[in-house]
């Protein structure tokens, strides 16, 4: 039976290739269902660490374009390297025939549509992102020959669809992770890279990899039923984060040919196994649906070129590692080395860089610090509040703003609680006292968290309450406010949360509501604002000292950086005699950050529930 593109592909190479990362697995390794019985060597396909040649098949090449050449190859001509295969591309129908080949007679929905419809109905706020602010902005590179930074995105041969693409988008120049990253994942290196919330992260794996895939004409994939073999994985830690990339995703690849699915938990797994029936290159996915795949036989990894972790320090820490570990490691996921691995976030903490070195072979840390803080976008406000006096004080905050707005505009206010229950009890609160407000948080359903989201990005409800599984990646373009009423105890997720403000550009407003049990994030919250050229209260600066002089503080990052984290490399316990630091590559590298701290032990918000 044919059950999807991937399948009805000639499956004529496998095995005839240099298939030599998959002989056997390494003793007590998991083997999926559909495996089992089989000699691991002779089912496995043909695959080459990008950007070796892959194999293509013999249907020509509609699109008339150089086959890739290997390395190197994907600057212009006058940036004085190989041309690359910029000319063979073709916008419509995929430079690679691929949209032809699969998915028959299904059209691709326009992605764009609705946002020339928003376009006109949503008030534009600023003129988006200020690329000026971002001319003095630290950069730190390191690991061995570090590819240059471009300034524009002409400068790279992502192929013309995707160049369309991101004409659609509007995005007119590389925000400086993207002037990084995208070279650096294009020729082929493992990339972990730290850059500020709302700095454009997602395109900047997302377009690599979907340059990657339309380079790799007619890969071919083994002829399993049922099962999909995606050429890219992207694993995120919530729902609404996979959703929202696999959007992101849609729009990046629309008529290159290269197919998105997302799978992610809380929803209907037949509509998902549908959809990848219908055949997958890139599958973005909460770690928890994808083992439920997996051990359905219903994906397989053994095809996968690129991993991307979206939000990789948070994937990494206790709640989601051994899932992790499990779908990397003891799956058929190619190794390092035979995949090209790509980790993200706007935080790494060092402890978390030591595990996801697992994960990476010869791998460039990128680190983006955040704008000059004359241009900082956020302003950040700390208030203190007792616990009992927590409602009356956000009331009176949206009355203030109901009748001033933030920052002279009407706009969304999410506000950060502890506890589900607290999000449920401070929602009807905001309700009965005539706030319209929802709520989002594990313990609703998929369809409440979806319909509370929605209501909010309408702005039909606009407040949210929402626990941390709302923190991190949700990029809503009209969130004017973040209210901390229950700060972290973390300045990692701190900074994740007030990131859903002050997005691409925009200008946002976040207040925390300090009390006597937040003593621990007192100094890290003092040393983040003062970085931030942010007004510090007195009273503040004195519970910091307080904090400090007791050793209450156990956060990671106790000194002060202008970046979310450093290469740990750098600190000479890892081979000593490398010199990490490349520094000097164009990317105006400023002096003078502080340490990142080591600091104590990293948080322990167990947060596997949240897929
Ligand atoms: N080059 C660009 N020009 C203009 N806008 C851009 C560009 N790149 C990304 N954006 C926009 O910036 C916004 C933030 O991007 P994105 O969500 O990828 O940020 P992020 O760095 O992943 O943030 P977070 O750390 O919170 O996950 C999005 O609305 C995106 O469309």
């Amino acid at each position: 039976m044919r059950t999807s593109w991937a399948d009805s592909a000639d499956n004529s190479a496998i095995g005839s290739g240099n298939g030599n990362f998959s002989a056997h697995p390494p003793r007590g390794a998991y083997v999926p269902p559909h495996l089992r019985n089989r000699s691991m060597s002779s089912e496995a396909p043909a695959v080459s660490h990008s950007p070796a040649p892959l194999p293509v098949n013999d249907r020509g090449n509609p699109g008339g374009a150089a086959p890739h050449q290997g390395g190197g190859g994907y600057f212009k001509a006058d940036q004085g390297r190989q041309q690359g295969y910029g000319s063979g591309y073709q916008t419509g129908g995929g430079w690679n025939g691929r949209g032809a080949g699969r998915d028959r007679g299904r059209r691709e929905v326009n992605p764009f549509e609705n946002d020339e419809a928003d376009d006109k109905s949503v008030e534009q706020e600023g003129t988006g992102i200020n690329f000026e602010a971002y001319d003095d902005i630290p950069v730190e590179t390191s690991g061995d020959n570090v590819p240059p930074p471009v300034n524009t995105f002409a400068e790279i041969d992502l192929g013309e669809a995707l160049n369309h693409n991101i004409q659609r988008c509007k995005y007119v120049k590389p925000t400086p992770v993207q002037r990084y990253a995208i070279p650096i994942s294009l020729s082929g290196r493992d990339l972990m890279a730290c850059a500020q919330t709302g700095s454009g992260k997602t395109a900047a794996f997302c377009f690599p990899v979907i340059s990657g895939i339309m380079r790799e004409q007619y890969v071919q994939r083994p002829r399993v039923a049922r099962t999909a073999f995606p050429l890219a994985l992207i694993l995120s830690p919530t729902r609404e984060l996979s959703c929202q990339i696999h959007d992101e995703a849609k729009k990046f690849s629309y008529q290159t040919g290269v197919k998105v699915v997302v799978a992610y938990g809380g929803a209907p797994i037949t509509q998902q196994l549908r959809e990848l029936e219908r055949g997958v290159d890139i599958l973005v996915a909460t770690p928890g649906r994808l083992v439920d795949l997996l051990e359905r036989a219903r994906v397989s990894l053994q095809m996968i070129r690129y991993l991307a972790l979206d939000e990789a320090d948070r994937m990494l820490d206790m709640g989601f590692e051994p899932q992790i570990r499990k779908i990397v490691e003891q799956m058929d996921m190619p190794p390092p080395g035979m995949r090209q691995t790509l980790l993200f976030s706007a935080t790494f903490p060092k402890e978390i860089q030591r595990l996801a070195s697992d994960f990476l072979s010869n791998y460039v840390f990128l680190a983006v610090g955040r704008v000059g803080s004359s241009t900082d976008l956020i302003a950040q406000r700390v208030e203190y509040v007792l616990e009992s006096d927590k409602r009356s004080h956000l009331m009176d905050l949206l009355h203030a703003q109901r009748e001033n707005g933030i920052c002279g505009k009407q706009g969304l206010t999410l506000v950060f609680v502890e506890t589900k229950k607290g999000a449920d009890a401070l929602e009807h609160c905001l309700c009965v006292n005539g706030f319209p407000a929802a709520s989002i948080h594990g313990d609703r359903t998929q369809q409440e968290r979806e319909l509370a989201l929605r209501s909010f990005k309408t702005g039909n409800t606009p407040i949210l309450v929402a626990t941390d599984v709302a923190a991190r990646g949700l990029d809503i373009p009209r969130v004017a406010h973040v209210v901390n009423f229950d700060l972290p105890n973390d300045i990692d997720d701190y900074v994740h949360r007030i990131g859903r403000t002050g997005r691409a550009g925009k200008m946002g407003l976040a207040t925390a509501f300090f009390n006597e049990s937040n003593l621990s994030l007192a100094k890290p919250l003092a040393d983040l604002m003062q970085e931030a050229n942010q007004e510090v209260p007195a009273w503040l600066t004195r519970y910091a000292a307080r904090a400090a002089y007791s050793g209450g503080n156990r956060n990671r990052r106790s000194g002060g950086s202008r970046f979310g984290g450093r290469d740990f490399r750098r600190e000479g316990s890892f081979n000593k005699s490398t010199d990490y630091y490349s520094g000097g590559n164009g990317g105006g590298a400023a002096g003078g950050y502080g340490n990142y701290g080591g600091g104590g032990g990293y948080g322990q918000g167990v947060t596997s529930a949240w897929d």
